[in-house]
């Protein structure tokens, strides 16, 4: 039944093109059935790769036990392991597990170096009942009731957690059967963390009264998965009808429903991995800042980001790319690195707008900031001031500084991805630089 199940969900990662599994491997109970089971399945698919990768905390007196045992038992089974200590800066135990769990995806995210690769861990069904729990606890919304997606999108392939239709019991019935060993993490049964008392007090309790309490709600987690997913795409819908180059429209906004607004305003968050707004903080960004006055100049600050309102579009800044050079010397064709992302030139003949390149004896330089200098865009008669430029753009102020303008000795020919000066726009069939700053 166990490797029934798992296998099901590995035929399904295969046929999303995934070849190399890489087990988060603890040395538990579930780590240890998923290695097991993998290993089972490698044999019927000799052409897959396996491997592991044990994350050492160093936060357990027997971290190096643990290690150990992970090196024998990938060794007994011929899977390739990977290990890598990580430090966690001292904090209380609970912002500490936070802290090595964060340190530990990172070192799985390094190792999903392509499409084809899934790192699969070994959360099973009372993980995600716990889950559910605390979600309940924290009073979230669909997608902390909804716990963990079987399948998400990770570094350049994919997170699979394939056992969580499977309960603890189960897999210990299994572990036990095979004979497999496994190590007994001590910091499990201190009930002083939240997750350890639901698992230890809470859950054995529902299930004394209500026989069947955990795969009704292991069910009714799967179902919230369901509609998770069925709003994520619509969401995804909404963001691409709302979206404006680096903006939204607040009219497009406007048009939805409050819930659907919410949902995009934190999709486009998460895209630009901006930290996640409180409930205050969402209700503050729209109203006091959407749906400002006109001429009021409104901002959100939090946690090192911006959102502004710049007419009919809502803009997020980062510190980052609020303190942008002054001016830097570009050594084309060399890429150069900026404060807000990466500049390319490319020559081309045909396609868009291209910029003359420079004579042997130009210097070209980058240069940011509100420049007092008159300048000739080639969409536009004759010159005029740069600052004047950008409002007939209506390009927002606080944007204006972070737009890399292009010099050539001391003539600025390009504001790159808005205009090129007009003696510097290459005629039909002439070849020139294609500029684009990739974030
Ligand atoms: N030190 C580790 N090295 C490698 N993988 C690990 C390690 N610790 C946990 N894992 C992986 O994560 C799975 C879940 O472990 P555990 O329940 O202890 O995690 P957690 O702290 O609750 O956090 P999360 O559920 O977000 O991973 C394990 O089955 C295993 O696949």
């Amino acid at each position: 039944m166990i490797l029934t199940t798992l296998f099901c969900q590995l035929d399904e990662l295969q046929r999303r093109g995934v070849h190399h599994f890489i087990i988060a491997y603890s040395g538990g109970l579930d780590s240890q059935t998923l290695l097991d089971g993998c290993h089972a399945y490698k044999l019927q698919h000799p052409h897959l790769q396996l491997s592991a990768c044990h994350v050492h905390h160093g936060l357990s007196d027997n971290a190096d036990q643990w290690l150990q045992h992970c090196q024998k038992s990938c060794q007994q089974l011929a899977i390739p392991l990977t290990f890598e200590h990580v430090q966690v800066a001292k904090g209380n135990r609970q912002s500490l597990e936070a802290v090595a769990r964060e340190a530990r995806y990172r070192v799985f995210e390094s190792l999903v170096d392509r499409a084809d690769c899934a790192v699969l861990t070994g959360h099973h069904q009372d993980d995600q009942i716990e889950t559910l729990f605390l979600s309940l606890k924290r009073g979230s919304g669909l997608d902390g009731l909804s716990a963990m997606p079987a399948l998400m999108p990770f570094a350049n392939g994919l997170l699979a957690r394939p056992m969580l239709q499977l309960s603890r019991s189960e897999l210990q019935q299994f572990a036990e059967a095979q004979q497999l060993s496994w190590i007994e993490d001590e910091s499990n049964q201190d009930d002083k963390f939240d997750r350890n008392f639901i698992r230890n007090q809470l859950l054995p309790l529902c299930q004394q009264r209500w026989p069947g309490f955990n795969q009704a709600a292991g069910r009714s987690v799967g179902l919230l998965g369901q509609e998770r997913t069925v709003l994520e795409e619509l969401t995804a819908e909404d963001y691409s009808n709302c979206k404006r180059a680096s903006a939204l429209s607040i009219g497009a906004l406007k048009s939805l429903s409050h819930g659907r607004r919410d949902r995009v305003l934190r999709h486009w968050l998460r895209l630009r991995q901006a930290p996640l707004w409180s409930h205050a903080q969402q209700q503050q960004a729209w109203l006091h800042v959407a749906l400002a006055q006109q001429d009021a100049e409104p901002q959100l600050n939090w946690a090192g980001w911006q959102l502004r309102r710049y007419r009919d579009e809502l803009h997020l800044l980062n510190d980052k790319t609020e303190r942008p050079i002054e001016q830097i010397e570009w050594h084309w064709p060399k890429p150069l690195t900026l404060p807000n992302g990466k500049l390319r030139a490319f020559v081309t003949d045909s396609g868009t707008e291209r910029l003359r390149e420079p004579t042997d004896d130009q210097s070209v330089t980058i240069r940011f900031g509100q420049l007092k200098k008159r300048v000739r865009p080639a969409n536009r008669n004759g010159s005029r001031e740069l600052k004047k430029v950008w409002q007939e753009m209506a390009v927002a102020p606080w944007l204006r500084q972070h737009i890399p303008l292009v010099f050539y000795d001391e003539e600025c020919v390009a504001a790159v991805g808005y205009w090129i000066a007009k003696d510097y726009l290459c005629q039909p069939g002439e070849s020139g630089w294609h500029i684009e700053l990739k974030c």
